[in-house]
């Protein structure tokens, strides 16, 4: 366990943003990076110009971070040509190399880990994916869900490895109530931790279903109040 690296700042990103005011509400908070959803198929998609527009109203040291599921490099790179600054999020199936080929070498990404649901998270090697994807700045963790990702469902944290030598990202199914304990025990195995967010800070419309793409306000708030309120409680991250 790396308990002695870890840091007292989690790192927040809110992900798969598309309106002007829950970006201004996420910095608001609190957010380090914001995300934007570049795969066509998702319900939170945002085009290439839609998340440009709404990179530029983010202030320095706020991170727009680029998501990806399986692009062509033409198109990762028109995105940040458009989009100076950004940070890359790999979410599909591309291999060390096609990382690195999309990024250009000249951009950070992160590389996100498909962990099954279950009892099955113990068999997927987490310290052997950190070791393929190396150049990853980091391993993001999210649950093996169809459709890729955002599918706002918790893998089972304590099957994860004792110690992981790399940077991680916690995200899949967190929410204001939950991250806490998900801080507690995935801080300690890795060199530092930022946690991911989406389903979890979504509307509901009338009906109670989430109204994907659009945030709430409120749980956004309640969501970073909750992180640093774990940073700020050693006792409950050790
Ligand atoms: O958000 C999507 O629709 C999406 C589609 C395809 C791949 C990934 C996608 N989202 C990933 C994320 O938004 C975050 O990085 C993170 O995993 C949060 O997921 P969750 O809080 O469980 O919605």
């Amino acid at each position: 366990m790396n308990q002695n690296l870890a840091p007292l700042r989690t790192r927040i990103k809110i992900c798969g943003l598309t309106r002007e005011e829950d970006v201004d509400v996420a910095v608001a908070a609190g957010a380090d990076a914001v995300g934007f959803v570049l795969y066509a198929p998702s319900p939170r998609a945002v085009s290439i110009a839609r998340a440009a527009q709404l990179a530029r109203r983010l202030p320095p040291f706020v991170t727009p971070v680029l998501l990806f599921v399986n692009e062509t490099p033409e198109r990762v790179q028109q995105a940040l040509l458009e989009i100076p600054g950004a940070c890359l999020q790999f979410h599909g199936d591309e291999s060390p190399e096609q990382c690195l080929a999309a990024s250009g070498g000249l951009r950070p990404f992160l590389r996100a880990a498909r962990i099954p649901l279950g009892e099955a998270a113990a068999g997927f090697d987490l310290v052997e994916y950190a070791q393929r994807y190396s150049l990853a700045q980091a391993i993001l963790l999210d649950a093996h869900v169809d459709g890729y990702g955002g599918g706002g469902k918790a893998f089972n944290w304590s099957l994860l490895p004792p110690s992981v030598d790399c940077h991680l990202v916690l995200s899949g199914g967190l929410t204001p109530a939950n991250v806490t304990d998900g801080i507690r025990l995935v801080r300690p195995r890795c060199k530092t931790l930022a946690v991911d967010i989406s389903s979890g800070v979504e509307a509901t419309g009338p009906d109670g279903q989430a109204l994907k793409g659009v945030k709430d306000a409120d749980k956004i708030h309640r969501f970073v109040a909750a992180v640093r309120a774990a940073d700020a409680n050693p006792r409950q991250n050790s």
